[in-house]
C-alpha cells in the first residue's frame, strides 16, 4: 500500500473515532445529569478503573499493538475531557504549578479540567472545604520516606474525606536552556539531589551542584543561563519552557501515594481499604486492645502510624493517637462493630476515608 493510500486510511479512521468520541461525551453528558438530579458525585474513579481495566484486558486478548501504559494515557484524556463538560470540575493541589503534586494530579484528572495551585497542605484542605474546588490532592506516603505527617495532621480536625488514593512514579527529569555538553552547574533541592547523586557523579561527575529551596526555583535559576540546569518534574520543564536533557535519573525508583480529597465518602467497590484515627488513653495494652477489635472481625490491619496528641487543657489523662489502614469499606458490618468495640473501651475513632485499594508496584 502507498504512503497516501495508508493516509487516506488513517483519515478514514479518524473521522470514525471524531464520531465515537462526540457519542461517548453525549453518553457521558446523560450520566451528568442524572448525577446532579440525584445529588451523587460526579467523579467516580472506581468506576474509571473498572473501565480501563476492561479495555486493558480487552487490548490483551485481541493482541492490540498499544502498550497499557498508551491505552491509559489515551483514556486519561477522553475521561478527562468527559468530566470537563459533565461540570468544571476545579482540582486544588500542592503547588506550586510543576511540583509532584500537580503533576500527579494531572495523571489522574488530565489536562481538560481546572487546576488550582494552592500554597500549603492547609490551603488544600480550606479550598476543598470552601467548595473553591471539587477534590483537593496531597501526598500521604513516600516509598522511601514513609508518612507525611502533615497531611495526616491535618486530618485530624477536618470535615474532609480521603475520597481515593493512588501512587504515582515521582521520576526526576534534568532540564536546561543548553545541552548535555553545555552544563557546568546543576540546581536542585537537597533532597533531589540526594535521590539523583549516583546519577550525576556518574554523568556530570565536574559539574558543581547547587541548592534551591524548591524545584520551581531550581528551574528558574536554570532558565537564567545555558550553562546550568535543574532537576525536577517533566512538567516543570515545560511550564518553564526549558528542554528535557535526560529523564528517569533517580538512583532508584520512587513512588508516591497521594490522597484526593473530597466532601463526601466514596462508594463501596468490594477491595478498599479504610484509614482511620484512633485516640486512646496511654495505657498499658492500648494498641493491643485497638488491634483486638479488628482480628476479632477478621480485618487486617495493614499499617499503623502514631502521632502525638497535643491539647491545651492541662490536667487531662495523657492519650496516643494512631492513624490505621485497615482492610475493607467504612459501611462493612465488620468495621462497624470493629469501631463499637473500641470505642466501647473509651477510645475515639474518626474514619478518615474509605477508598479502593491500591498497593505499591500496582503499576506506573
Ligand atoms: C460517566 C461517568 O462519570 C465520570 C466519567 C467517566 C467516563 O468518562 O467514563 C467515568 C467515571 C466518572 O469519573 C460515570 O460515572 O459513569
Amino acid at each position: 500500500m502507498s504512503l497516501e493510500d495508508i493516509r487516506t486510511k488513517i483519515d478514514r479512521v479518524d473521522r470514525e473515532l471524531l464520531k465515537f468520541l462526540n457519542e461517548r461525551a453525549d453518553l457521558v453528558h446523560q450520566v451528568g445529569e442524572i448525577k446532579r438530579k440525584e445529588g451523587l458525585e460526579i467523579y467516580a474513579p472506581d468506576r474509571e478503573e473498572k473501565l480501563l481495566l476492561k479495555l486493558i484486558e480487552l487490548n490483551q486478548k485481541h493482541k492490540g499493538r498499544l502498550p497499557e501504559k498508551s491505552i491509559r494515557a489515551i483514556y486519561r484524556e477522553i475521561i478527562s475531557a468527559a468530566l470537563a463538560l459533565e461540570q468544571d470540575l476545579r482540582i486544588g493541589y500542592l503547588g506550586p504549578a510543576g511540583s509532584w503534586t500537580h503533576q500527579a494530579a494531572i495523571s489522574r484528572f488530565g489536562n481538560s479540567v481546572l487546576y488550582v495551585s494552592e500554597a500549603s497542605t492547609e490551603d488544600v484542605f480550606e479550598c476543598v472545604n470552601s467548595q473553591e474546588a471539587d477534590y483537593g490532592v496531597l501526598p500521604i506516603e513516600h516509598s522511601t520516606e514513609g508518612a507525611v505527617h502533615h497531611t495526616l495532621d491535618h486530618l485530624v480536625d477536618s470535615p474532609l474525606q480521603i475520597y481515593s488514593q493512588f501512587l504515582w512514579r515521582t521520576e526526576t527529569v534534568l532540564m536546561s536552556n543548553g545541552s548535555r555538553d553545555t552544563v557546568d552547574y546543576i540546581y536542585g533541592h537537597p533532597q533531589v539531589i540526594a535521590q539523583c547523586r549516583k546519577w550525576l557523579t556518574v554523568n556530570f561527575p565536574d559539574a558543581e551542584l547547587r541548592e534551591a529551596p524548591s524545584t520551581s526555583q531550581a528551574a528558574a535559576f536554570a532558565c537564567e543561563h545555558p550553562a546550568s540546569a535543574a532537576l525536577g518534574t517533566a512538567l516543570g520543564a515545560e511550564l518553564q519552557g526549558l528542554k528535557i536533557i535526560a529523564s528517569s535519573i533517580d538512583d532508584s525508583a520512587s513512588q508516591a501515594r497521594f490522597i484526593i480529597l473530597g466532601r463526601r465518602p466514596a462508594p463501596a467497590t468490594g477491595n478498599d481499604n479504610t484509614l482511620l484515627m484512633v485516640t486512646a488513653h496511654d495505657k498499658v495494652g492500648a494498641l493491643f486492645e485497638i488491634l483486638e477489635a479488628f482480628v476479632k472481625q477478621g480485618i487486617n490491619v495493614r499499617h499503623i502510624e502514631n502521632r502525638p496528641v497535643t491539647t491545651d487543657e492541662v490536667g487531662l489523662p495523657s492519650r496516643v493517637r494512631f492513624f490505621l489502614e485497615v482492610t475493607g469499606h467504612c459501611h462493612d458490618e465488620g468495621l462497624k462493630k470493629a469501631q463499637e468495640d473500641v470505642g466501647g473501651d473509651g477510645a475515639h475513632i474518626k474514619i478518615l476515608g474509605s477508598y479502593p485499594v491500591s498497593n505499591w508496584g500496582d503499576r506506573d
